[in-house]
């Protein structure tokens, strides 16, 4: 499985098994004031949010997490919040000086945390449909947003666009059937991963066509680059059960002018890759900003 997706389940999971905890410290808390106990410290302790479940969850991710510090802090914060309004509550209960507005405030504190983390939660569950659930593969969405800053990122060199389509994919299914070709764009997406390096980004552009990110120098740079990627796939054969299947990919690979928008490169690209599969497939094909066409060799 893709790291990132990885990562986004192991937080969804995390998070949701805090938040489960956390209504077992309100069960505590009625427990505190039923039987008179004052000395279960994730209730009564002023520092009782970094006792509970939900608290180390929270501070673990704080320290390490850097991409999702913004809905960890609000989190935090909103937890601090209940915490200290439960307290409060609890303390004029055990004291006899009920205050309604305590009530108030216990309410409100748990209506700012469960929205701040639903609002996680659904930042994590849009990140995650952003991945493609055949192949675990990031899909064009999260391109199409992170373009223009690779673009801007890029340091030393050049971004290029790389479209890559399997070769007579059609033909796998038909002779093996859809459920072996599944299997195909499983296993070939992952040759695919690491087949390239870890700053060369892989998307499933959808069906049975992908796109890697490639960074270099110069267009020789990125055509060893291109052919390198098309000749590890051409030299590796899938196996999917007892079947062995040879699999060749026909690509395009161009220049992303800066300021250029995503659709123009992956249109010269796709131009590129059409004249390859024309021409013959199993072949990469650089076009440059004219459009003048040439085939990559080794
Ligand atoms: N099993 C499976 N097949 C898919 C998937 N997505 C697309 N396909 C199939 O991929 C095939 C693509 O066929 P075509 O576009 O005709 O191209 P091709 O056979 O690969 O031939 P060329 O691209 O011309 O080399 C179609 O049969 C689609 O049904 C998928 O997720 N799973």
């Amino acid at each position: 499985m893709n790291r990132k997706l990885k990562a986004i389940d192991e937080l969804l999971d995390g998070l949701n098994r805090s938040v489960g905890a956390h209504y077992h410290w309100l069960v505590q808390a009625f427990k505190i004031i039923a039987k008179h106990e004052r000395n279960l410290e994730d209730v009564s302790s002023l520092e009782a949010h970094n006792f509970c479940q939900f608290g180390c969850w929270v501070n673990k991710h704080l320290a390490t997490d850097t991409e999702d510090k913004g809905f960890l802090l609000t989190i935090h914060e909103k937890h601090i919040h209940v915490h200290e309004a439960c307290r409060q509550l609890v303390e004029s209960i055990l004291q006899n000086e009920i205050q309604d507005s305590l009530f108030n405030d216990f309410e409100h504190a748990l209506q700012g945390f469960v929205g701040a983390i639903t609002c996680y939660q659904t930042h994590l569950l849009q990140l995650r449909i952003s991945y493609d659930a055949l192949t675990s593969l990031p899909l064009r969405r999260i391109l199409d947003e992170s373009f223009d800053k690779q673009v801007m990122d890029r340091s030393n060199g050049d971004l290029y666009v790389m479209i890559l389509d399997i070769d007579h994919f059609k033909r796998i299914n038909d002779t093996y059937g859809h459920v072996v070709g599944d299997e195909v764009l499983r296993a070939f997406a992952q040759k695919l991963q690491s087949s390239t390096r870890n700053y060369e980004p892989v998307y499933r552009f959808g069906g049975e066509e992908f796109i890697v990110i490639l960074k270099a120098k110069n267009e020789a740079e990125a055509m060893a680059a291109g052919i390198r990627i098309t000749r590890a796939i051409e030299h590796h054969q899938i196996m999917v059960g007892q079947y062995h299947i040879p699999v060749t990919v026909t690509s395009g690979l161009t220049r992303a002018v800066p300021g250029e928008l995503l659709r123009m490169v992956l249109e010269r690209a796709d131009a590129a890759m059409y004249v390859g599969k024309q021409s013959g497939r199993n072949r990469c094909m650089f076009i440059d900003e004219q459009g003048s066409i040439e085939r990559v060799v080794d």
